[in-house]
C-alpha cells in the first residue's frame, strides 16, 4: 500500500488555527497574506499549500482557489487521520521571548513510521518554531505558550464527490477537563479516536474489481474516486485483485488467505459480492472466514443494491468514507437449494430472488430502465400485468404473516445486528443500550459456528407441516414473486422498505394478476417511496423459509441479478452469517415506520 504524505513549506503565510469542538475541528483563522498585507479574517487559503506541494497533494486538490471559509467545522466524520507535525513539543515563555524544547513527542503518528517519504524533522522543526514566533510576539509577560503544529486528512465535497485533502492548522492542547474524561491527554490520540468512534479502523483489504462492472467503467471510478481516500489514510492497507473471468470471484474468495484480510470489498455491482459469500461458503474453514472477514461493496457496477441499502450512497466516494468509517454489523443471509447445483453446494444470497416479470427484465439494467421512464407510461405497466402470469406453488414459513404482524416485528427487530468495537482493545462488544433484544441475539450468534450454516430444510425433504400453502387463487394468477433482505434493490427503487439488516427473516411481495387496473398504478408509482406494500392487494409479509414450484416453462428465476435455473427453488435464511459495515449500524432508513 502506498500512503502518500504532502511535503510543504509551512509559514505564517499559510497558517491556519483552527480549535476543537465537540463535533469536530473548527477553522478559526486565518489567512496572513503578504500581498494584500494583512489579515483576512475571512479564509483560509489552501491553495498555496497545492503549489508548493508534493505529487499526491497536486492530484487531491487539483482547484487552484480552493478555500475554506472561517468558522468551517471539519466534523469527525470527515476526518481520516491527524498527526503532529512537529515531532518535538514546544514550549515557550513568554518573558523569556525563547525556545525550549521539551521531551520528545510520545505520540508519534502511524504515518511518521509507515511513510518512506516523511522528510526530516528537523526541517519540519525549525519551520515549525519559525512560525511560533510571531505569536510569542504578542504574549505578555509571564504567560507560556504550547500549541500544536498538526497535520489534519479530512474530506471534503468536489462537486459530486468526495476527496481528501490536508491542512496544516495550529491547535491548542487538549483542554484539562477533556484529557480528565478521555484518558487521551493527547490532542492527535482524541482527534483520532473521536473520528473512529466505535469503528475497527485499521483495516487489512481486499479489493476486488471487476473491471467490465459498471459498463467497463469500474477502474475507472476506483482509480479516480476510491484509490485517493484509500491512500490519504495511514490506517488502511489494501491489495488489488482483478475478476479475469466469469465468477472468478468465487475462487478468490474461496482461495484468499484470511490471515492477510479482515474486509474484502467489491469494486463492482452486486454480482461480485455474491460471489465473495459464495467463495467464503465453499471454504472448509468457512465459519473462521465469515467470523472474521467483513464484505462490503464500493459501487462501481450498474447494480449497486448493496451499496444504497448499507452505505446509504450510490457514489463510490462516499462509499468509501463509509468503508473506513462505518459500523462492522452483521446481517442474514439466504441460503438457495434447487436441484441441478445443490449435491454440490448450496448457493448463498444476499439480496433476492425474484421470478417472472422483474427476473426477465433484469433486475441490473432493463429493470431500472423499466422503472424509470417507462414505468410513467401507463399503457406498458398495464400490458405487463395484463398479460402475463407465472403460476406456481408457493410454501412458506411466515415470521409475520399479516401486516399488522410485520409492523410489531419491524419495531421489535429495527436494531438488531450491530456490533460496536472497544477503543482499548478492538474486542468486539455488544450495543447493550439500544435493545436488550438484540444483545441477546448477536451474543447468541457470535461468533459463528459450523453448524449454523448447515442446511435446516433439504429441498429433498417432504414441506415441513409449519409452512403453509398460499392460497392458489394467487400463486395461479402470480404476477409478482420478489423475496428480498434489503430495502432497495436499485437505486430510487425501495421494493423492500420493511427489510432489516439481521431480524432473521426474508421479506416477501407478492402480488396477482386478479387486481384491477387501476389499482396496478398507484403500485408501480409509489416504488421510489415504498409504500406499494401498503395497498392491500400486494401480499406482504416476513418469512424465515419458502419453496417455490414454477408451473411455467418460458421465464427466468433470478437471484441476486444473476439467473438461475427455472426449477423449483427453496430457500432459508441464515441469521447473522454475514460481516458487513453499515452506516450507522443500519441500512438507509426507508421510513417505514411512518408510512
Ligand atoms: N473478467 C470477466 N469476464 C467475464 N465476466 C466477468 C468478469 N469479471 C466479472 N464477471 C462477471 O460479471 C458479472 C456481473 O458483475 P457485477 O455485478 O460486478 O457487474 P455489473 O456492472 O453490475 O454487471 P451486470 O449488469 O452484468 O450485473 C458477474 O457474474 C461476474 O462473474
Amino acid at each position: 500500500m502506498t500512503s502518500p504524505t504532502m511535503s510543504f513549506t509551512y509559514s505564517k503565510h499559510n497558517r491556519i488555527r483552527a480549535s476543537l469542538t465537540t463535533d469536530g475541528i473548527r477553522i478559526k483563522s486565518q489567512f496572513q497574506s503578504y500581498d494584500n498585507g494583512g489579515d483576512n479574517e475571512n479564509i483560509g487559503c489552501i491553495a498555496c499549500f497545492s503549489s508548493q506541494s508534493s505529487r499526491s497533494l497536486s492530484s487531491l486538490v487539483p482547484e487552484d482557489n480552493f478555500v475554506i471559509p472561517n468558522g468551517t467545522l471539519i466534523p469527525f466524520g470527515r476526518i481520516i487521520s491527524a498527526k503532529y507535525l512537529n515531532k518535538q513539543k514546544v514550549s515557550l515563555s513568554g518573558n523569556s521571548k525563547s525556545i525550549h524544547k521539551s521531551q520528545t513527542h510520545e505520540h508519534t503518528s502511524l504515518l511518521d513510521s509507515q511513510d518512506p517519504n516523511h522528510t526530516s524533522s528537523a526541517n519540519d522543526d525549525s519551520l515549525y518554531e519559525d512560525s511560533l514566533y510571531d505569536d510569542i510576539e504578542n504574549l505578555e509577560e509571564g504567560t507560556t505558550f504550547n500549541k500544536s503544529l498538526i497535520e489534519l486528512t479530512f474530506v471534503h465535497p468536489r462537486g459530486k464527490n468526495i476527496v481528501p485533502t490536508k491542512l496544516t492548522l495550529l491547535m491548542d492542547p487538549l483542554p484539562t477537563e477533556t484529557t480528565s474524561v478521555t484518558n487521551t491527554p493527547d490532542l492527535v490520540s482524541y482527534i483520532i479516536e473521536k473520528s473512529y468512534q466505535n469503528v475497527h479502523k485499521e483495516k487489512s483489504i481486499l479489493i476486488i474489481i471487476n473491471p467490465h462492472g459498471g459498463a467497463g467503467k469500474a477502474l475507472t471510478l476506483f482509480n479516480e474516486l476510491v484509490k485517493p481516500i484509500l491512500d490519504s489514510s495511514p490506517f488502511i492497507n489494501y491489495e488489488v485483485v482483478h475478476t479475469k473471468y466469469y465468477q472468478h470471484a468465487i475462487d478468490i474468495a474461496r482461495d484468499m488467505d484470511i490471515t492477510k484480510f479482515d474486509t474484502v470489498a467489491c469494486c463492482s455491482g452486486d454480482g461480485i459480492p455474491n460471489e465473495v459469500i459464495n467463495g467464503f461458503y465453499q471454504r472448509t474453514d468457512r465459519s473462521t472466514v465469515f467470523n472474521k472477514v467483513c464484505v462490503t461493496q464500493l459501487p462501481c457496477g450498474s447494480g449497486n443494491a448493496m451499496s444504497v441499502s448499507c452505505h446509504w450512497t450510490m457514489n463510490p466516494s462516499y462509499s468509501t468514507l463509509c468503508l473506513l468509517k462505518s459500523v462492522e454489523s452483521r446481517i442474514d443471509l439466504m441460503c438457495c437449494q434447487q436441484p441441478s447445483y445443490v449435491d454440490e453446494s448450496p448457493r448463498l444470497s444476499f439480496l433476492s430472488q425474484t421470478m417472472g416479470v422483474i427476473a426477465e427484465s433484469d433486475i441490473n439494467t432493463e429493470f431500472i430502465r423499466w422503472m424509470g421512464p417507462v414505468r410513467f407510461d401507463i399503457g406498458v405497466a398495464f400490458n405487463i400485468f395484463q398479460s402475463k402470469k407465472y403460476p406456481c406453488d408457493l410454501y412458506v414459513k411466515y415470521a409475520a404473516k399479516t401486516k399488522k404482524q410485520l409492523n410489531i416485528h419491524y419495531k421489535q427487530n429495527k436494531s438488531k445486528g450491530q456490533l460496536l468495537f472497544t477503543p482499548t482493545n478492538s474486542q468486539v462488544s455488544i450495543n447493550k443500550s439500544k435493545d436488550n433484544n438484540n444483545s441477546a441475539f448477536v451474543q447468541e450468534k457470535f461468533p459463528i459456528k459450523d453448524t449454523d450454516l448447515d442446511i435446516k430444510y433439504s429441498i429433498k425433504d417432504p414441506i415441513p407441516s409449519d409452512w403453509e400453502k398460499i392460497d392458489s387463487e394467487v400463486t395461479d394468477n402470480l404476477s409478482i414473486f420478489y423475496t428480498g433482505k434489503m430495502p432497495y434493490i436499485a437505486k430510487d427503487v425501495k421494493f423492500f422498505p420493511a427489510a432489516l439488516p439481521a431480524d432473521g427473516t426474508i421479506d416477501m411481495i407478492l402480488t396477482d394478476t386478479r387486481t384491477p387496473l387501476h389499482k396496478i398504478t398507484p403500485i408501480l408509482l409509489s416504488l421510489d417511496k415504498g409504500t406499494h406494500v401498503l395497498e392491500p392487494e400486494v401480499i406482504h409479509s416476513k418469512i424465515t423459509a419458502y419453496k417455490l414450484i414454477p408451473k411455467i416453462k418460458n421465464t427466468v428465476i433470478s437471484v441476486d441479478g444473476e439467473h438461475f435455473p427455472l426449477e423449483p427453488l427453496q430457500v432459508e435464511i441464515i441469521p447473522g452469517l454475514l460481516k458487513t459495515l453499515l452506516r450507522n449500524g443500519s441500512y438507509i432508513d426507508t421510513e417505514f415506520d411512518a408510512m
